[in-house]
């Protein structure tokens, strides 16, 4: 996997890569008339959302990951993920 593929074809020099559909380099929520229209609630979501995958689990890969890519449009995984969440936190502190 190359992680910083989009950074690497930054042709404006600008240093910075928008994914709200400017830079065609990295189209996340695709671009013009019939771009995402959730674009601000997905970008407010993501960090909440990682955040919480983070702090609320351990995350066991088992055999390790391998980040191969294998052919196709959309650079799909060669292998498959398979993780296991561990829940670190107590549930019962959540109880109302
Ligand atoms: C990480 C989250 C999201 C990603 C990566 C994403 C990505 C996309 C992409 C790639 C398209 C197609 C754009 C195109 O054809 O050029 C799309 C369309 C669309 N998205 Fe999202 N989206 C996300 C979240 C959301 C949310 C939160 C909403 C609504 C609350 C939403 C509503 C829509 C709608 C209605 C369309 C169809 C727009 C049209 O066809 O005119 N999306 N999205």
């Amino acid at each position: 996997m190359i992680s910083n593929r989009a950074v690497d074809t930054d042709i404006n020099n600008s240093g910075v890569i928008d994914v709200k559909g400017l830079h065609y380099q990295l189209l996340p929520f695709g671009t013009g008339r019939r771009g995402c229209p959730g674009i601000s609630l997905a970008m407010q979501e993501l960090a909440v959302t990682l955040a919480a995958l983070v702090q609320c689990f351990d995350w066991n890969a088992g055999g390790g990951v391998d980040m191969s890519e294998r052919p196709g449009l959309t650079a799909p995984r060669a292998y498959e993920l398979n993780c296991v969440p561990l829940a670190r936190f107590t549930p019962t502190l959540f109880a109302t």
